[in-house]
C-alpha cells in the first residue's frame, strides 16, 4: 500500500477548523467537500488517459480523456457521502456506487447494511471514499468487498487516519494495489477507538446523531 499524507497550506486551514467542535454542522460539510476536492486534485494524478480526436473552432486536434472504463467513486456511507460531491465535480466522468457499512461501537466489528455496485469491476480504477480511518475495520472490509468483485486498483480518499489503522490495511489486500490519500494522520486511536485528536464522529457531524 502506498500513502499519501497530501501537505497544503489550505488543506491544513481548513482541516483545522473542521476539528474545531463549535464548527457547525453546515460549515463541516462544505469545508469536507472543499478538502476532498484538494485531496482529489492528487488522489487522481495517475488517473490514465486516452487520445481523443476534437474540433476547436479553429481546427480539428487529439486532446486527452479519462481512459473508459470510467472511474468508479464508492462513498462508504454514511459519512463517506459528505465526500461524494467534491469528489464527483472534480472527476466529471465517474460513475458512482454505494457501500453502506456501521462500525458497532461496542464491538468495532461492521456491519454492511447496504450495496449499490456493478457485479464485475475488472479493470475498473475505483476510489473509495470515507473521512475516518480509525481501527481499519471499515476499509478493510470495503477493500474487500472490491476484491470479491475483481477489483484490483483501489485508492482510498480519507481525511484523517490513526496508526492503528493504516498497520491494518498493511497487512491486508497484497492482491490489491492500494493508494491511500489522507490529510492527517493523527497521533492515536483513544480507549473507545476514536482518533485522536480528531475530529469526534464524521457522520453525526455531518448529519446529526444517528439512532
Ligand atoms: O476504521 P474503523 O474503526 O472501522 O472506523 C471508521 C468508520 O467509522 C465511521 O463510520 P460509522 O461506523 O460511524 O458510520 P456512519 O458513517 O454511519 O456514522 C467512519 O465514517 C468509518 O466508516
Ligand atoms: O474518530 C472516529 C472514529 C471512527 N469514526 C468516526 O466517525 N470518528
Ligand atoms: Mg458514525
Amino acid at each position: 500500500m502506498q500513502v499519501h499524507v497530501v501537505e497544503h497550506p489550505l488543506i491544513a486551514h481548513k482541516l483545522t477548523e473542521l476539528r474545531r467542535q463549535e464548527t457547525p454542522s453546515n460549515i463541516f460539510r462544505q469545508l469536507t467537500e472543499e478538502l476532498v476536492m484538494l485531496l482529489a486534485y492528487e488522489a487522481t494524478r495517475n488517473l490514465e488517459l486516452e487520445d481523443v480526436e476534437i474540433q476547436t473552432p479553429v481546427t480539428k486536434t487529439v486532446g486527452k480523456r479519462v481512459m473508459r472504463p470510467r472511474p468508479l467513486v464508492v462513498p462508504i456511507l454514511r459519512a463517506g457521502l459528505g465526500m461524494l460531491e467534491g469528489m464527483v465535480r472534480m472527476a466529471p466522468t465517474a460513475e458512482v456506487g454505494f457501500l453502506g457499512m456501521a462500525r458497532n461501537e461496542e464491538t468495532l466489528d461492521i456491519v454492511t447494511y447496504a450495496e449499490r455496485l456493478p457485479a464485475d469491476l475488472t479493470g475498473r480504477h475505483v476510489f473509495v471514499l470515507d473521512p475516518m480511518l480509525a481501527t481499519g475495520g471499515t476499509l478493510a472490509e470495503s477493500i474487500n468487498f472490491l476484491y470479491q468483485r475483481n477489483a484490483r486498483r483501489v485508492t482510498c480518499i480519507c481525511l484523517l487516519g490513526a496508526p492503528e489503522g493504516l498497520a491494518r490495511l498493511e497487512e491486508s489486500h497484497g492482491d490489491v494495489d492500494v493508494d491511500l490519500y489522507l490529510a492527517s494522520i493523527d497521533e492515536k486511536l483513544t480507549d473507545k477507538a476514536y482518533i485522536y485528536p480528531g475530529l469526534g464522529d464524521a457522520g453525526d457531524r455531518l448529519y446529526g446523531v444517528a439512532e
